[in-house]
């Protein structure tokens, strides 16, 4: 039992049932208890709605930070309206000229961060969000790290709801989880964010969710900048829950006086200029970086590709609407066949190394190219040829394998200098073949860096007939816009970032396809080692071609 007393102003003396006797004990000596928003404070810590809150405050201090313990209560107009003029006292929203990330200008600029230091706000933001999804039907709830985290923590503790928690980096040891907690296959999860632009944060803690096998149906988040983001979750079948537009947020501040029209209107026509699929936006302030220009499609660069298989590659992912590549990296043959036919329809691109396989003859190879047929994927046999051209030219054509008469791609390192790309050439353009050259590798401590990667850059302009693209990384940071026809694929990719014990590294497709500007995601591991390799490949193809989507030009 807790046995308030009077406060310094209006509150009057209670009693009432307290859930926690330690509270009891080391804050009833200290603390004035009002009583806030009362209504029946019988029920009221029984009974969520009936709205019972607490303030309770230093009996010494009087500028000692008020500590609040409100009992859900559905929030009203008023409640609406004072948590923007909070979050706009607390600078979360802010108005002025901003350089974003991306170089851009914007004259709006949205950081809830600093909301951990206010709990009342937090306190608010978890109420408001939660009004916002109370008829939505939900097992779990996960935060997308990391400021979402903490409006996830409250809603789950008020509600009683069990949270999960997705890594932002997957660690290379242990049980190297994506997705931390009880997870329960087919449950549901509701997807809880702190502010939606484009909708890709929201995506990258969908995907691993999904692939423990949970259903994610809506996304509930406190502001959405309106440039695009909801449209977006909704081609994936995701309903946003918005607390926030930013037009209200202008509208209530606006009615207060604290944003004038002419400013309201100069953050309206940016956000309208500034829609996803039309030009870079990005939230973090970065002053040096350049803006972004938006990529050409697929379909544009096909015809100015100067490679038969680029030129083929280009075509064929426009047309099936995949970017995805699967590194077949399985030791049995039939394995390979059965993989084949699994991931078939989702991929672009089947890669292998023939050299782990226990077995290879020209009934595997011709099994193989059917498949490629029936599913229209082209072959890319992961060689990696690093030696003379005389050398490369018998290795390609001819030996056990004879990698030139069936892999439509293979690929070389620069090492022995230009000798490789002739010689390879000499074996595959008659062929049709093309080439793909290292620019970058996805291992911890590789040396294919700085001058390397743009003599590598040099050496595919140059060889553009038989040169189809390149296997990179960062292709954004070196890649001259001049040669919209070379291709890069990009393994090392997870749908959480992470990595193995043996230094390789995992990015997520959002931040190879949108982040770094790879046209081409490789997955090994995350689809072959799935318990349904056929399901995961298509979330990859999903999760690849929205990044695409959203980094073309309308
Ligand atoms: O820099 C490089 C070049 C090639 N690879 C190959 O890609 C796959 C990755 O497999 P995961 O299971 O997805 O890690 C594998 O075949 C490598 O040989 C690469 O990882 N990094």
């Amino acid at each position: 039992m807790l046995q308030g007393t009077p406060g310094r102003s209006t509150a009057r003396p209670i009693t009432f049932n307290f859930y926690s006797a330690a509270w009891q004990s080391s804050y009833s000596r200290h603390l004035v208890v009002e009583p806030r928003r009362l209504q029946s404070p019988k029920s009221a810590l029984d009974n969520r709605s009936a709205g019972l809150g607490l303030s309770l405050q230093h009996k010494d201090s009087p500028k000692a930070r008020l500590v609040t313990m409100a009992a859900y209560t559905k929030p009203t107009e008023k409640d609406y309206e004072s948590l923007v003029l909070r979050l706009h006292e607390i600078q979360a929203v802010k108005f002025g000229d901003f350089k974003l990330k991306s170089g851009i200008q914007s004259p709006v600029y949205i950081d809830l961060r600093a909301i951990v230091s206010y709990p009342d706000v937090m306190q608010q933001v978890a109420a408001t969000m939660w009004a916002k999804v109370e008829g939505c039907k939900f097992d779990n709830l996960c935060g997308v790290p990391y400021t979402a985290l903490p409006i996830a923590t409250t809603m789950s503790l008020e509600h009683n709801v069990p949270m999960l928690m997705r890594r932002k980096e997957v660690k290379d040891y242990g049980t190297r989880k994506a997705i931390e907690g009880n997870v329960k296959e087919g449950e549901t999860c509701l997807v809880v964010e702190d502010l939606v632009t484009s909708g890709a944060s929201v995506m990258e803690t969908v995907d691993p969710l999904k692939s423990v096998g949970l259903q994610v149906k809506d996304v509930v988040v406190l502001i959405d900048r309106e440039q695009g983001g909801e449209a977006r979750l909704q081609s994936h079948g995701l309903q946003l829950h918005s607390a926030f537009p930013l037009s209200l947020i202008l509208q209530v501040l606006v009615s207060h006086k604290l944003v004038d029209e002419a400013l309201a209107n100069k953050v309206r026509a940016f956000i309208a200029d500034n829609q996803v699929g039309t030009q870079q936006s990005n939230q973090a302030p970065a002053p040096a970086a350049a803006a972004k220009p938006k990529r050409q499609s697929y379909e544009q660069r096909a015809e100015v590709a100067k490679n038969a298989v680029s030129k083929q590659l280009l075509n064929l992912m426009a047309k099936k609407k995949t970017n995805l590549a699967i590194a077949a990296d399985v030791a049995s043959t039939k394995q390979l066949l059965a993989l084949a036919d699994q991931v078939g329809p989702h991929i672009c691109v089947f890669k292998t190394h023939v050299d782990i396989l226990d077995t290879w003859n020209a009934e595997v190879q011709g099994e193989l190219q059917s498949l490629a047929e029936k599913h229209d994927f082209l072959i890319f046999e992961d060689r990696k040829f690093a030696d003379i051209g005389s050398t490369v030219v018998a290795q390609y054509s001819g030996g056990l394998y004879r990698i030139a008469d069936w892999a439509h791609i293979t690929n070389a390192h620069l090492v022995p200098g230009p000798g490789i790309i002739q010689g390879l050439k000499q074996v595959g353009l008659e062929k049709g073949r093309g080439l793909l050259l290292l620019a970058e590798m996805s291992s911890k401590g590789h040396l294919a860096t700085g001058s390397y990667t743009q003599a590598v850059a040099a050496a595919a302009e140059e060889h553009q007939d038989f040169v189809a693209g390149f296997i990179s990384q960062t292709p954004s940071s070196w890649q001259p816009q001049s040669s919209p026809g070379l291709i890069h694929m990009t393994p090392g990719v997870q749908l959480a970032k992470g990595g193995d014990n043996l230094g390789q590294q995992y990015n997520t497709p959002q931040s190879v396809i949108g982040g770094a500007g790879s046209d081409v995601i490789i997955v090994g591991r995350g689809i072959y080692g799935a318990s349904d390799p056929r399901e995961t490949a298509q979330q990859y193809q999903e999760a690849g071609w929205s990044a695409y989507l959203a980094s073309v030009s309308a």
